[in-house]
């Protein structure tokens, strides 16, 4: 009876089917009090849907839910709040019109009565304070006029804000997957202090280190089913990568050095704000890193270039046709309302139409051919886009820009969600491009990526601050650059 109550959550046999995709197959999963819980396994393994349950937002199939020792059979989301169970989903789920403190009243019905926006605002400022000391946000900013970064870290902050209704489990789906290093660092140590004093948090991500440094247990989903589950010193990098599968045969060949031609000039940008004579270069077959802390001009760039390729701009020289991957998927990269293959076709229209329309079947082939070369796990392509799981509807974008004749591809922090085996596949493909001449541009939130690039422009206040070689690329010197004054 004891150990019953010390569960602060319980599924057992839990089933979920979205017509022909078994996306949970018999699921057992629990959480312990004052346990943080990892939860790993590829693009499309189920993760997601188990949190739904979790978090009441989704109704399973088949299966049993029990809260603190007691099933529930009527569950659902407002169940689950009452319950102190919280959930901040992959997709950021934000009001974009509303402050950040109207966001926050959102989730706290008590926050009524005069003087409620003062409250909600006092409430979400001492969180982010404590979560992320540094993070610039106010309380008055609007939700939608935020990068995506900021974004992540109101969401989460407002999931562990307290009032009047309980909180005793946080799920958190991939928390980081905006966050540089320093500011992911910040909430990857008040989870741990979260934890400590006795409160549960279910951690999803991708960055294996993440998990295996922060949980006390993991679970590996594959398939939708359960495939290991035990303690996290039971587990290394390999251990998990083998449990997930998929990603095995793949050597880090990421850090090896590259052959280049210095080719033609493709790009050559100014930031806006660049007060030195700094300024960044990319040619024919090169890869090119942006890094430095979040929101610090690197996205800006990348745009500025963009729009650069069909309207001449300031300080921007553009010499071939450009495609951008979008790392803010829900803003800037899906159509919401069609299916995959038309998403991936958009960015090549020319090459699909028959006379004056687009040919549904070289748009299929085209599909097809993705699909297979970066696995993209659905039983059909003419699904809506909305029916893939976040990793594989970030593949899709993937899918979009190096299936174009865009020559220079510009990638704005495009791994978000994305798995470790598929990772692998996309880096290798990215070498490959670059090798019959493409070039890109790179901003990564993951300083491990960054092996794969040539050279990395750091920005810091929306300058260029420093310029890397491979061969002086470490995290300590990226970190150190961009909080220094100047490298
Ligand atoms: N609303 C939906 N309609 C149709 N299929 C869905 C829907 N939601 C999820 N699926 C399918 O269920 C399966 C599990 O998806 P889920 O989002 O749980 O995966 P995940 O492990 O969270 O993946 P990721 O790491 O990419 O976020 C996938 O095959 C997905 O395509």
């Amino acid at each position: 009876m004891l150990q019953a109550i010390a569960d602060i959550v319980r599924l057992n046999g839990a089933e979920k089917h979205f017509g022909a995709v078994r996306a949970l197959n018999g699921v057992d999963f629990h959480v312990g009090a004052g346990e943080c819980v990892g939860l790993v396994g590829h693009n499309g393994a189920g993760k997601s849907t188990l949190m739904h349950m979790v978090a009441g937002t989704l109704r399973p199939d088949g299966g049993q839910i029990a809260v603190r020792g007691n099933q529930e059979a009527s569950y659902s989301v407002a169940r689950a709040l009452e319950l102190g169970i919280r959930c901040v989903f992959q997709e950021l789920s934000l009001c974009p019109n509303l402050s950040v403190a109207e966001n926050t009243r959102i989730n706290h019905p008590s926050l009524a009565g005069i003087g409620w926006r003062r409250r909600a605002a006092d409430l979400i400022r001492a969180k982010l304070d404590e979560i992320f000391p540094d993070h610039g946000i106010s309380a008055d900013d609007i939700a939608g006029d935020l990068s995506i970064g900021r974004r992540q870290m109101v969401e989460v902050a407002r999931a562990f804000t307290l009032t009047r209704e309980p909180l005793h489990l946080v799920i958190l789906d991939e928390p980081t997957s905006s966050l540089d290093a320093h500011t992911a660092g910040q909430l990857l140590s008040f989870v741990r202090r979260f934890v400590a004093a006795g409160g549960s948090c279910i951690l999803i991500s991708h960055v294996l280190g993440e998990v295996l440094q922060n949980a006390d247990r993991i679970v590996v989903m594959r398939d939708g089913k359960v495939v290991a589950a035990d303690a996290a010193d039971v587990f290394d990098r390999d251990k998990l990568v083998a449990a997930m599968g998929g990603a095995e045969g793949h050597q880090k060949a990421a850090a090896e050095a590259r052959k280049i031609e210095a080719g033609a000039l493709r790009v050559r940008a100014r930031p806006a704000r660049q007060q030195d004579d700094k300024e960044l270069v990319a040619r024919a077959g090169e890869i090119i890193g942006l890094a430095g802390l979040a929101g610090h001009g690197q996205t800006d760039l990348l745009l500025a270039i963009f729009s650069a390729a069909s309207r001449a701009k300031a300080g921007v020289e553009v010499t071939a046709p450009v495609a951008l991957v979008a790392g803010d998927r829900q803003s800037d990269g899906i159509f919401s309302q069609w299916s995959i293959a038309q998403n991936i076709g958009i960015r090549s229209l020319a090459r699909l139409r028959s006379g004056l329309l687009i040919s549904p079947q070289r748009e299929a082939e085209l599909a097809e051919f993705w699909k297979k070369k970066i696995g993209i796990r659905t039983p059909d392509m003419s699904n809506n886009i909305y029916s893939l799981s976040g990793g594989n509807q970030q593949k899709a974008l993937f899918a979009r820009a190096l299936g174009s004749d865009a020559e220079i591809v510009l990638m704005d922090d495009p791994m978000r969600g994305v798995d470790i085996g598929t990772k692998l596949e996309v880096y290798d493909l990215v070498r490959e491009e670059a090798a019959k001449g493409r070039t890109f541009l790179w901003y990564t939130t993951e300083t491990e990526e960054l092996d794969n690039c040539d050279h990395v422009y750091v920005f810091k206040n929306g300058r260029i601050v420093a310029n890397l070689g491979r061969d002086e690329l470490t995290e300590e010197k990226i970190i150190q650059s961009s909080f220094g004054d100047a490298a």
